[in-house]
């Protein structure tokens, strides 16, 4: 027992170097050129949207300077009063400034949160239609809590990046370059002073903690994604777990992704504290230094209106918000760049097959059998072949039984059979089509497959049979579920098919569900179907009924049935044994 758990440990260890190594690759990669070409690509999903992103652009350009206005045009009209001069004017534009700032912020934020909603509805279809391209091959290589961390929190980072970090940087600019040139036209030396230090709070200083605030933000992105996989995973298995007196070693294994994730969380704090700090700090001893420069200006005789000095000092004073939201994007916006970078790669990830969408492909008639010649297939991370030169041919009407030990490869050519995944020599062809050229939705209409496990979803009894085939009568899927021989389960329920059953059927047994899934099977039309164990969790009574009525339902169609079980079998006009990669 220790010694398995020294052995899960240093597996963990070695999963968390690799993730350390590809954190730091990534970070190189990033700093290269990934960041750059991600940024490019942010812009890019802004483009459709580029109006509302300038409405926002211009709302927010306008209410900053009009603030800042509102206070030179204020403090010029009170020391215009204090010397008894004309002070009205400054004083009435200086309100009328101010009331407009209001709602041109308004207009700002409406905008940019239009822009950021519609393209993270946008960005959510994408990544969920990319995932259903993956699935099922590709998804089991990545955690469970991963996906779901970036499903949720990594998408909703995103709206960071559009609704709070383009028209803030667009807007400082132009604040930016305003401003210089309004002060410049007081003074040239306070206009220079002045862009100096934007140029610093908004420049410099997110520039300076750019590489730091990226890693810290990736690691807690990284570490938050491991929980979520391990706290997943052990809610899956909890019964294995505490069955096996594993829970302690479990609870400690979730206990040191959370310290690790507190402790990532807790360096990219530090971060930002750091960098609220001396932003902060650096926008005062500009104001000091702008404060000095003024005074000497009027020393020297350059500046001879008090008035316009004061003004230009408020002015400056209150001009820097729009650069501090730059220069605190630093910390908030590199967690958006690592979660970006999460959501891109899950996008670019290639399918293990590439499917034939919509009219793409060939569309198949009737079926017509199934033939796979001299099939080879090997796993992307392993030289070994699975199915070494596989023959089979199916017809409609066969029940091929297929058994052979545990690995010898049959859940593979159930793979390759269903599409999930390509050979990697020689061919299999539906209906005389070679199984590649055909259309998704064709080849899916035209084969089904029953697994061992089988998924229950939150909805009733009669909706988690018609699954496939939300459109089947009520007659249709209870006639399925009595030749499913589901009629003690239904009896069972007060509500009968229409109970509601929770996610996953915890109130189902484990060969119920299986029933569920072979009266799904039942509504399917499909001519041809697949079986992996259909009947592994079910009683030997259970079992012999369910397989009479697969058989009495066959009316025609070709049925594939995997199993270890030799009752199962007998059902099978033609058994044959996986040995060797081959079928024989
Ligand atoms: N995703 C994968 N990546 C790499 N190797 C894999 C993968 N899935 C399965 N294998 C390997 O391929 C071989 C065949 O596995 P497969 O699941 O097809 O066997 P099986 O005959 O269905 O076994 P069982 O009777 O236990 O269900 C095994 O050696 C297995 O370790």
């Amino acid at each position: 027992m220790a010694g398995a758990g020294t052995h899960r440990e240093h597996g963990r260890r070695r999963g968390q170097l690799s993730q350390l190594n590809q954190l730091n690759q990534h970070g190189q990669h990033d700093r290269q050129h990934g960041g750059g070409t991600m940024i490019a690509r942010m812009f890019k999903q802004i483009r459709p949207l580029a109006g509302v992103e300038l409405k926002a652009i211009a709302c927010g350009s306008l209410g900053h300077l009009l603030a800042v206005f509102a206070v030179m045009l204020g403090v010029h009209g009170a020391v215009s009063w204090y010397e008894g001069r004309a002070f009205w004017p400054q004083v009435v534009a200086a309100i009328v400034c101010g009331l407009l700032a209001g709602p041109c912020a308004y207009g700002e934020q409406l905008n940019n949160h239009e822009l950021a909603f519609r393209l993270l509805r946008d960005i959510r279809t994408e990544v969920f239609n990319t995932m259903r391209r993956l699935a099922p091959a590709k998804l089991k290589e990545r955690g469970r809590g991963n996906l779901v961390t970036m499903l949720t929190e990594d998408i909703e980072l995103l709206e960071l990046f559009y609704a709070h970090t383009l028209s803030p940087i667009a807007i400082a600019a132009l604040c930016t370059v305003v401003n210089s040139v309004v002060l410049a036209v007081i003074n040239p030396w306070l206009g220079l002073a002045a862009f100096v230090a934007y140029l610093l709070v908004g420049l410099a200083l997110p520039f300076a903690f750019k590489d730091v605030t990226f890693r810290t933000a990736l690691q807690e992105r990284e570490r938050q994604g491991q929980l979520h996989t391990d706290l997943l995973e052990s809610l899956d298995g909890r019964r294995e777990l505490i069955a096996l007196g594993a829970s302690r070693n479990t609870r400690d294994r979730l206990k040191a992704d959370t310290d690790a994730m507190t402790n990532a969380r807790r360096k990219t704090r530090k971060v930002t504290g750091l960098n609220s700090i001396i932003t902060d700090a650096l926008t005062l001893l500009c104001l000091v230094a702008f404060a000095a420069i003024a005074w000497s200006l009027i020393q020297s005789g350059s500046l001879a209106d008090p008035a316009l000095a004061l003004a230009a000092l408020g002015g400056f004073a209150v001009s820097f918000p729009p650069l501090i939201a730059v220069s605190r994007l630093g910390s908030g916006i590199q967690p958006t760049f690592a979660a970006a970078r999460r959501v891109f790669a899950l996008m670019d990830e290639t399918p293990a097959v590439r499917e034939h969408e919509s009219d793409e492909g060939a569309k198949l008639g009737a079926f017509t059998g199934l033939k796979a010649e001299d099939v080879t297939f090997h796993y992307p991370d392993s030289r070994d072949n699975v199915l070494k030169g596989l023959d089979l041919t199916i017809n409609p009407g066969d029940v091929i039984g297929i058994q052979g030990e545990n690995g010898a490869g049959k859940s593979t050519l159930i793979d390759i059979l269903m599409r999930f995944r390509d050979v990697t020599g020689g061919k299999v062809t539906v209906s005389d089509q070679p199984i590649e050229d055909i259309n998704t939705a064709s080849l899916r209409a035209a084969e089904t497959l029953v697994s061992q496990d089988t998924f229950i979803f939150s909805d009733t009894l009669a909706g988690n049979i018609a699954v496939a085939r939300p459109d089947a009568t009520r007659e249709e899927i209870a006639d399925a579920a009595h030749a499913a021989c589901l009629d003690e389960v239904i009896d069972q329920f007060p509500d009968g098919l229409d109970h509601m059953l929770l996610r996953n059927g915890s109130e189902l047994s484990d060969g119920q569900k299986q029933r569920v899934a072979v009266a799904r099977a039942f509504l399917s039309r499909a001519p041809f179907m697949l079986f992996d164990e259909p009947t592994s969790n079910m009683d030997a009574l259970t079992e012999g009924q369910v397989m009479r009525a697969l058989i009495d339902q066959q009316h025609g169609r070709a049925y594939l049935i995997v199993s270890h079980r030799p009752a199962v079998l007998a059902h099978a006009s033609r058994i044959l044994t996986m040995e060797n990669g081959r079928l024989g």
